[in-house]
């Protein structure tokens, strides 16, 4: 039977990969790229219908940073299908990130240098702003918007006798000490994209607490460091490719420098290949690259407090009871004014 996969930030780098991916490696999927440019989303479906002609590839507008975006592709998505198999929250953004030169330095003569490489821990802080909801832009982006998307398909995503799938592409650069359950948003820090890896880590494993039972597994994963849009805001393209031999020199070491979006891919095509009831609720799993270019999955345990995790989950649901009432109040405030506005022509 036809699987319904759908992929958000799915037209560039990890998300547009595993799109390929998942069109190649298997047949009978209704692919939906869900995705905020819808320019790029055309010439990324475009892309894949290239490579594989007559696949079934749908476009859906979303917005994931926006409340009423969320609500209205999640609306669009209940009309179009009537069970999701697969929904990859891979959209994710890293606004106006800064290296720390000084502690790269450091590292690099520390005995923590192969952590460094591989997870970034204490070199990268970023500048975030609020948007027009009023929220944080990056745990908005990478953690709340996805939440409404599941909590709105709820009703297609957890069927009696049918199991759906929720697959968050977090990071390595997810850290516990950047994450505070009093400030979730990450109002207060200059780590807000550590943070909201984090809390997805923790959001997953609630889910799967609260959801298993209604038939919804949720699993994380982390494609280690990859060459995609997101990297080349930290350092510029051409710094990059000048680097490479560096690089590939030092997946020698660290097999986390996947570096093709290709294979980081992999665990989220690994995971579309697994049954549910195998994978492991604590685990994240690792898109890892051999220094000889081998692709493979690694699973590994993540530092989480099981009621933090329950503490976000309700945090979250109060925020969502928030955002909607000041959704409807603003629809009701829009609609007074029209019918003004009709009134006084
Ligand atoms: N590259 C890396 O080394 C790593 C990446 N990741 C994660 O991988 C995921 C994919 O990133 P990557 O492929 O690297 O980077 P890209 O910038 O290439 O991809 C990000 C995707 O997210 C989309 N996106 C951003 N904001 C929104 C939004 N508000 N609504 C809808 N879509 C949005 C972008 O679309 P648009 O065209 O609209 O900008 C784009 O398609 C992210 O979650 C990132 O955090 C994790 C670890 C390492
Ligand atoms: C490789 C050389 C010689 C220099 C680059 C130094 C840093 C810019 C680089 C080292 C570790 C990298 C890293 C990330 C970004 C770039 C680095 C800090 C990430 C934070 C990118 C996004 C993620 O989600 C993480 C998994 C990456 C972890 C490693």
């Amino acid at each position: 039977m036809e699987r319904v996969v759908i992929v958000t930030g799915a037209n560039s780098g990890i998300g547009l990969a595993l799109c390929e991916r998942l069109l190649t490696e298997n047949s009978q999927i209704r692919l939906c790229l869900a995705c905020r440019n819808m320019q790029r989303a055309e010439a990324a479906r475009s892309a894949l219908l290239t490579s594989h002609t007559g696949a079934c590839v749908d476009l859906l507008h979303l917005d994931v940073g926006s409340v009423r975006s969320v609500l209205t592709a999640a609306k669009e998505v209940k009309t179009r299908y009537r069970k999701i198999d697969f929904l990859y929250l891979n959209a994710g953004i890293m606004p106006n990130p800064q290296v720390d030169i000084r502690a790269f330095i450091k590292g690099l003569f520390s005995r923590n240098v192969i952590n460094m490489f591989a997870t970034a821990e204490g070199l990268l802080t970023q500048q975030d702003h609020l948007n027009s909801d009023g929220l944080q832009e990056v745990f908005a982006t990478n953690l709340f918007g996805h939440f409404l998307m599941i909590r709105e398909l709820e009703p297609l995503l957890c069927q009696a006798g049918h199991t759906s799938r929720v697959v968050w592409t977090s990071s390595s650069n997810a850290r516990r000490s950047a994450f505070d359950i009093e400030d979730m948003q990450h109002r207060n820090g200059t780590e807000p994209y550590s943070s909201s890896k984090y809390a997805s880590d923790m959001l997953s494993l609630a889910l799967n607490r609260q959801k298993n039972s209604q038939g919804l597994f949720s699993s994380v994963i982390c494609p280690g460091l990859v060459m995609t849009n997101l990297t080349y805001g930290i350092l510029p393209s051409f710094f990059w490719t000048l680097i490479m031999p560096i690089m590939w020199l030092i997946r020698i070491f660290t097999n986390t420098f996947t570096l093709t979006p290709y294979n980081g891919a992999e665990a989220l095509h690994w995971l579309f290949l697994q049954a549910p009831e195998s994978l492991d609720p604590r685990a994240k799993y690792h898109s890892l690259t051999s220094g000889l270019g081998t692709n493979y999955t690694e699973p590994q345990r993540m530092d989480i407090d099981e009621e933090m995790s329950e503490a976000l989950y309700k945090k979250l649901l109060k925020l969502e009871t928030v955002v909607r009432r000041k959704l409807s109040e603003e629809n009701a405030d829009n609609k007074a004014y029209q019918q003004y506005l009709n009134e006084t022509e």
